[in-house]
């Protein structure tokens, strides 16, 4: 956590402020939380911020500058506004390359701490922001429990993520990222090597050699011309094995249930069903990711159906293979070969039978192990790291929406908007209990498949629930949250008049089955209803139940319901100025002249109950409620 900074200065200039902060002050920074939501709207920092629930500003990260360019020409900052904060800290409990410590050192504390006993990794994790491991590291529920909060992001630094719950991770609205293309290459190109280094007897051989033998005739291999393949997993290893096995002039057959046909077509790889690879294989290469659907997929059931004397290598992960069955088909001869580089346990047991058996060649998970694959995948992992503690969402998410960076930077103030509407709606419930039944209905010109919706549904949840609860929610556990709350969450898509532009015109929050502290805000249909839309870049409150009403939500706001009557301003406007209490906008609706109106009365400062009591005892005032923001 940091300090409020002081701002030595702010200059505007030709409609860009300039806010100076004492550069010692930021020496270290890894960002600058800014508060004040003008400023944080023109940083772009609302969208960031409130993705991971951080606060920080990528500009800042890379390098801590001195002073902050804020687009705009109505600046005013005030120091309290901006709040330094220090280094995250990233705990690399794996080797990662040097290309990926360096990037990671320029913004946070690294601290590279290897062959950590889970009693040691729980320790340490409670101050970490970040973890990056490779697959020898479990991160655990316990982790993230003993983490008590502070970890927000695993970086997974090669693809397989089966070493990390998950579940827990999401529950606890932590970020799971991993660098999915850069060991391709070679865990395919270590398929190939394990391929051709069985069918010839390579690594028998050279034992046999070495020991001081030359036995000719016991190694006689056979050749992978001609004969069939089948790629088990098409994805990007597969296919990348599969090419490459085309070039060996073997026939390539594959199995994946989510494969694209054009893809196969393209390399001129059969797809086919799990059953007929298995009947047709002379060799079997394995290249699905380990999942309850494919834990021990191979087994005895599946061995009965191979073409007997096939040759299995397995790349991928040692649990899609239940290895005493595969022992078993080893010592009948149903399986002629196999070459393992991964394990159910890593490292398996000196004693393995697998490990030890004869016709069994294995390295130690080597598939990932290249110099250039190991820069690539540190680089691609630090790179997804910094970004999602920057509150970027990582183009490698694993357990959180991908949201491409165009659709989030022409959504950012809807996030803002989505999450104050929810904020304000909760406010506005008796009680702030009850709350199940929402409805969002999104009012746009755009086509209904024009419209991600999950970051400002997931807003809308953080806005409603934050508020009453201690739970840290973003996007990446918000539907989590909101299904163990209870809460029943209905997406409704309205076509609006205006232009396709914009992505939306209005955003509209409906509690159903609550009382309201605030009568006018309840619908003709008996629900707690709020709209909301964007106006300049900055979000309205446009509707409150059916008063039309138009306040920016910058700061926090007065409800008002009152007799439509002259002078009403002028008197709450005074009420509220002899407390030094700044209003930032006004406005009223009415539903029709000297009727019912609703004065929305936007401030920057919270007025004290004493004024609030002296605005609801003017006689005109019939119910008022403050909501703040
Ligand atoms: N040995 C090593 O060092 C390395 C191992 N790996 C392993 O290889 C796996 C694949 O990696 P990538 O190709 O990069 O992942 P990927 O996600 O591109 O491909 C995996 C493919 O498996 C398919 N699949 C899922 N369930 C299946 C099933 N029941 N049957 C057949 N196919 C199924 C998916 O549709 C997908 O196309 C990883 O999950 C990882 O476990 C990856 C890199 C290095
Ligand atoms: O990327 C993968 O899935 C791998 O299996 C590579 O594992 P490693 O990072 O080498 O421990």
């Amino acid at each position: 956590m940091g300090a409020p900074a002081q701002i030595s200065s702010a200059r505007a200039a030709r409609g860009i402020a300039i806010l100076e902060l004492p550069r010692s002050l930021l020496a270290g920074a890894r960002a600058a939380r800014i508060s004040s939501g003008a400023v944080a709207r023109k940083l772009g920092l609302v969208a960031t911020r409130h993705i991971l629930g951080g606060s920080l500003h990528r500009g800042l990260a890379a390098k801590p500058p001195c002073a902050i360019a804020v687009e705009g020409s109505d600046i005013s900052v005030r120091s309290q506004a901006i709040e330094v904060i220090s280094k995250p800290t990233v705990l690399v409990a794996e080797k990662l390359g040097e290309a990926g410590l360096e990037l990671l050192r320029k913004v946070a504390n690294v601290d590279c701490s290897y062959n950590l006993s889970p009693e040691d990794l729980c320790a340490k994790i409670s101050l970490c922001d970040a973890v990056i491991v490779r697959s020898g590291t479990k991160i655990t529920r316990e982790v993230f429990e003993a983490s008590n909060g502070r970890l927000k992001v695993v970086g997974r630094a090669g693809v397989g993520i089966d070493n990390v719950d998950l579940q827990a991770a999401t529950e606890m609205g932590c970020l799971v990222v991993n660098a999915p293309t850069a060991n391709t290459v070679a865990a395919a190109e270590h398929g190939i090597a394990l391929l051709a280094a069985l069918a010839r007897n390579v690594a028998q051989a050279n034992a046999s050699v070495k020991s001081g033998k030359w036995q000719r005739n016991k190694f006689t291999g056979v050749s992978l011309v001609d004969k069939t393949i089948a790629v088990l997993g098409f994805g990007k290893v597969g296919s990348e094995v599969a090419r490459r096995a085309k070039g060996l002039g073997m026939h390539v057959i594959a199995h994946d249930p989510y494969a694209p046909a054009d893809r196969a077509r393209a390399i001129g790889v059969e797809l086919v069903s799990f059953d007929e690879a298995l009947a047709r294989a002379d060799f079997i290469s394995l290249h699905m990711p380990l999942t309850p659907a494919t834990n021990k997929i191979f087994n005895d059931e599946t061995f009965a159906k191979v073409k007997k004397g096939v040759r299995i290598v397995n790349v991928a992960r040692g649990g899609v293979i239940d290895e005493n069955s595969l022992v078993r088909a080893l010592n009948s001869g149903i399986v002629a070969q196999a070459a393992l580089d991964v394990f159910t346990k890593e490292p398996p047991e000196k004693d393995d039978k697998l490990v030890q058996h004869e016709n069994v060649i294995v390295t130690p998970h080597l598939g990932a192990s290249t110099a250039e694959a190991q820069e690539g995948v540190a680089l691609e992992i630090a790179e997804a790291v910094v970004g999602a503690l920057q509150g970027e969402l990582a183009a490698t998410a694993v357990n959180a929406p991908m949201v491409p960076s165009e659709v989030l930077t022409e959504l950012a103030p809807y996030i803002t908007l989505a999450e104050r509407l929810g904020k304000l709606a909760v406010q506005l419930v008796a009680g702030g209990g009850g709350v199940k039944d929402i409805t969002i209905s999104y009012n746009s010109a755009r086509a209904p498949d024009d419209l991600d919706t999950r970051l400002l549904r997931a807003m809308i949840v953080k806005g409603l629930v934050e508020p009453v609860s201690d739970t840290h929610i973003n996007l990446v556990n918000a539907d989590y949250i909101a299904k163990q709350r209870g809460l029943r969450i209905s997406e409704e898509r309205h076509p609006a008049e205006g232009t396709e532009a914009a992505p939306l015109e209005s955003i509209e929050v409906r509690i159903a089955n609550v009382e309201s502290r605030f009568s006018s805000a309840m619908s003709d249909s008996g629900d707690v209803s709020l709209a909301g839309r964007i106006k300049d870049g900055v979000p309205h409150l446009s509707q409150v139940g059916s008063f039309s009403i138009d306040v920016s939500l910058e700061g926090s706001v007065i409800l008002c319901r009152q007799v439509d009557q002259p002078g009403m301003i002028g008197k709450v406007g005074g009420l509220l100025g002899d407390e030094n209490v700044n209003i930032s906008f006004m406005s009223v609706g009415r539903t029709s002249p000297r009727q019912k109106a609703v004065m929305a009365i936007g401030v920057d400062d919270e007025p004290s109950k004493e004024v609030l009591q002296k605005i609801g005892s003017i006689s005109a005032v019939e119910e008022l409620v403050f909501l703040k923001l």
